[in-house]
């Protein structure tokens, strides 16, 4: 087992990584919460997999379980589920004691994160991580969020978990566009941290490599994001780096309607632009290619037709980094070494 430890200034919790620690859920959560009510949130498509394991195990630690499926997909993290969860667990009478426990990606993790914050102003929080993002990234560091209408992430707060848990054996049933989705988010981390992590995504050619590593990519990936927490909780600072790709990704995941996942929104924004930067010379020659040879390795998307259409820039206004009407963009001045270049508006559209 690797436990990777977030020590915060309010709180300290563990990620638990292990293959087969979905056999013993019911044993971790019991090793950090007194028995209780439950409320284990999933989707439609982990839950005919995983939840009727996940309840008995709860139950059998002591758990009373209040089980609720959301229809998979993005359009579920909204705040008319958030309105609907929260309805059924007053219903069920949950108090403040009581708690909430996410069971699959970043989608349900964000929603269930959110719905917590917000039950009688928060009540305890676990997520059990399922996909591949959820294990890399989502699950770790507090970020929660629904979307509103056609913007992404735009109501949340940040709200920490008591535990996560990671287990690779979940992957097993996850399709592999999902899977290297997630390993979108695996290049950003490899890129932010450094050149040894870098050359270990180098090494990664195929779908089959990222299921063969994806333990060692769990560990890696989230060790490195919950040291960039630990410095800033609420993204004043550091934290601003685990965004590069997201200001063009989030506007082309929009736009795309679905069709594109986060992580290949992501991968195209990163190339966007670090092509940008790297014309600008504040990015080194060559690592435009470098980032595109890892992500079409594995087959992720490096381009679309929606960058730079006039909704593109619109969605740039609602970007958390938009500080009137100038957008903190997170470049790479090396691989390791992100910087933030401050861009006016205007100015992202005449690069573009
Ligand atoms: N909070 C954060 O820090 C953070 C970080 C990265 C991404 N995100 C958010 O996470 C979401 C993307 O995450 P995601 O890719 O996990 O999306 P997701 O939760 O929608 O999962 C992708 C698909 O995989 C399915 N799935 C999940 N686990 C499975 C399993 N074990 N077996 C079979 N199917 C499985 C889901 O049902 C879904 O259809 C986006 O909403 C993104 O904004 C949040
Ligand atoms: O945890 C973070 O901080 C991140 O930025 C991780 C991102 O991968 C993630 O997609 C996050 O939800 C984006 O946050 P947002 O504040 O841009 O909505
Ligand atoms: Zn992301």
């Amino acid at each position: 087992m690797t436990t990777v430890k977030v020590k915060l200034t309010h709180k300290n919790y563990d990620v638990k990584i292990e293959k087969g620690l979905h056999q013993a859920i019911g044993e971790h959560i019991r090793s950090v919460w007194q028995p209780r009510k439950v409320v284990l949130i999933t989707d439609s498509n982990v839950g005919p997999l995983y939840l009727s394991s996940a309840q008995e195990q709860l139950e059998k630690a002591g758990f009373e379980v209040l089980p609720i499926e959301v229809p998979a997909g993005e359009s579920s993290k909204s705040l008319t589920k958030v309105g609907e969860i929260i309805s059924q667990m007053a219903q069920a009478g949950f108090t403040r004691q009581d708690g909430v426990i996410s069971l699959g990606g970043g989608m349900v993790g964000d929603l269930s994160g959110v719905v917590a914050s917000l039950y009688m102003r928060g009540i305890a929080f676990i997520q059990v991580a399922t996909s591949l993002t959820a294990q890399v990234d989502s699950s770790v560091g507090g970020k929660t969020a629904v979307n509103l209408g056609e913007t992404k992430n735009i109501a949340g707060t940040f709200y920490q978990p008591d535990l996560v848990l990671v287990d690779s054996d979940y992957l097993d049933t996850l399709t592999d566009r999902d899977l290297v989705e997630g390993y979108g988010e695996v290049v950003k981390t490899s890129a932010l941290e450094g050149q040894d992590f870098f050359d270990f995504t180098g090494k990664i050619r195929s779908v089959q490599d990222i299921r063969d590593h994806a333990p060692e990519l769990s560990k890696r990936s989230i060790a490195y994001k919950a040291k960039v927490v630990m410095g800033d909780e609420k993204e004043a600072g550091q934290r601003r780096f685990l965004n590069f790709g997201h200001t063009f990704g989030h506007a082309i995941e929009l736009l795309s309607h679905g069709s594109l996942r986060h992580g290949e929104a992501v991968a195209i924004g990163m190339v966007t632009i670090t092509r940008i930067f790297e014309a600008e010379g504040i990015s080194p020659q060559g690592l435009t290619q470098a980032l595109i040879d890892r992500l079409q390795a594995v087959g992720l998307p490096i381009s679309s037709d929606l960058v730079g259409t006039p909704l593109f820039f619109q969605h740039m206004i609602n970007d958390k980094k938009n500080r009137g009407g100038v957008i903190n963009m997170v470049a790479l001045a090396q691989v390791g070494q992100p910087v933030i270049v401050p861009k006016p508006l205007d100015e992202i559209r005449s690069m573009i």
